[in-house]
């Protein structure tokens, strides 16, 4: 997945903006009639519960863009999936249990079936599309090399191998695993981020005041957009704070290519196996100084790499080559829920929310996140919508 370029990312992302956008702006005219039915004018929600619906909306229109409805069958079968998966990892390990054709089982066999069936017949139709596109563009300097979708990437990629004498097309299989990976690995690591980010904007009122006021001097009376997205400073070093102080991911495993002496003298013998542990590393007061446990998103102020006393000592992404494919998703889809909620609510926590972030597999608030949502007096229109037009600089891609 890694063969696109920034020319390739940026028109992408930018095409996704106005998608994620009314996706939260539906969310919140439910969270604002819910209020409005309640006497109290507020509404307390879930957050994390309630995040899913913008996240999956956004990760499957990222994977099949023009096929979102085939699409959004799909990843609705592998919600379910990971759902069950998320249980039996709750329970205790009954080797071989997996096997055992017990009701849950046969449900999950049969959707992974299902899964596995649609995507490949939406992989045969797309990539019969994009081979009469190629020839229809043959002779022509057409751009059939970029792309829409992430599913088209790897299509447009896998018909040019097939082109290419020595290189080898991505056999179907590997494009249903990779459509699998993406909504596994983007769905619920952005939920938590957007979770907690929403949670720290709930616990401390200043810098929820503060990126409130910066949203409403950056966009004044409009939803952002993807002009807006880039200037919106503080929200960028409020996402930051949350993505060191809650990773979503906690730690990731490398292994040794080849024996390695460290400056200590330590050695790592080849094929040995690394756990980077990315929580620990951004909680360092080594690098991160006194007040490494509290929220602080000043910090971030002179950008990602200047943070820390050491550059690489904020990772929530990994580094090197497998580095996460969806930050910049990840980071937009933050931005623009942030900004809209920030417009419409005032957020405070709820009497009912504990705070108690546990590991189960990613990192999630143990007891749900229970949030209150007042509405501002001064609302944007039904008709306010995240709008585009052209942007010359792809700031996305900055880690701010
Ligand atoms: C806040 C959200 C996210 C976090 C914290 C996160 C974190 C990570 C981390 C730590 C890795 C391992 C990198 C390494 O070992 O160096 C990773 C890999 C990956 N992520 Fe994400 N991710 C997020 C969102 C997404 C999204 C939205 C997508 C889908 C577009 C995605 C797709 C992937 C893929 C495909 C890989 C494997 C890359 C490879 O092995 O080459 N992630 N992610």
């Amino acid at each position: 997945m890694n063969g696109w370029t920034d020319g390739d990312v940026v028109p992408f992302l930018q095409r996704l903006v106005p998608h994620v956008g009314r996706s939260v702006a539906a969310l919140a005219e439910k969270w604002r009639e819910m209020a409005a039915a309640d006497g109290s004018g507020e509404v307390e929600v879930d957050v994390a519960e309630w995040f899913q619906e913008v996240t999956e909306e956004a990760i499957t229109r990222a994977t099949f863009g023009g096929s979102y409805n085939d699409g959004r069958v799909v990843f609705g079968m592998q919600s379910q999936l990971m759902a069950f998966a998320s249980e039996a990892f709750r329970k205790v390990l009954v080797p071989g249990y997996r096997f055992m054709p017990t009701k849950k089982n046969w449900l999950s066999w049969k959707l992974d079936r299902g899964i596995r069936r649609n995507l490949t017949r939406l992989i045969g139709r797309r990539s019969e599309e994009a081979a009469a596109a190629m020839k229809a563009a043959e002779g022509e300097k057409a751009d059939t090399g970029s792309f829409r979708d992430l599913l088209g990437l790897m299509i447009n990629a896998s018909q040019r191998t097939t082109r290419a004498p020595a290189a080898k097309a991505i056999p179907v299989h590997d494009m249903v695993e990779e459509c699998k990976t993406l909504f596994f690995a983007g769905k619920q690591t952005t939920t938590n981020l957007l979770t907690w980010a929403t949670v720290l904007l709930a616990m401390h009122p200043e810098w929820q005041e503060r990126a409130r006021r910066e949203v409403l001097d950056v966009c004044g009376s409009d939803d952002p957009s993807k002009e807006h997205l880039p200037r919106l400073k503080t929200l960028g070093m409020i996402i930051n704070e949350t993505l060191r102080l809650y990773p979503p991911a906690v730690a990731t495993i490398r292994r040794a290519k080849a024996d390695v002496r460290l400056s200590d003298g330590c050695m790592i013998p080849r094929d040995m196996e690394l756990l980077i542990p990315i929580m620990a590393i951004h909680h360092d007061a080594r690098h991160w100084g006194q007040d490494a446990a509290q929220f602080n998103p000043a910090r971030f102020a002179g950008g990602a790499a200047r943070a820390a006393k050491h550059p690489l000592a904020f990772i929530p992404f990994g580094l090197g080559a497998r580095m996460c494919v969806g930050q910049n998703l990840a980071r937009l889809e933050a931005k623009l829920t942030m900004a809209v909620l920030l417009r419409r609510f005032q957020i405070r926590t709820s009497p009912n929310y504990v705070h108690a972030p546990t590991v189960l597999m990613l990192l999630y608030p143990q007891y749900g996140a229970p949030l209150i949502f007042r509405p501002l007096a001064s609302q944007p229109s039904a008709a306010d919508s995240t709008t585009s037009s052209s942007c010359p600089r792809p700031e996305f891609l900055c880690q701010d």
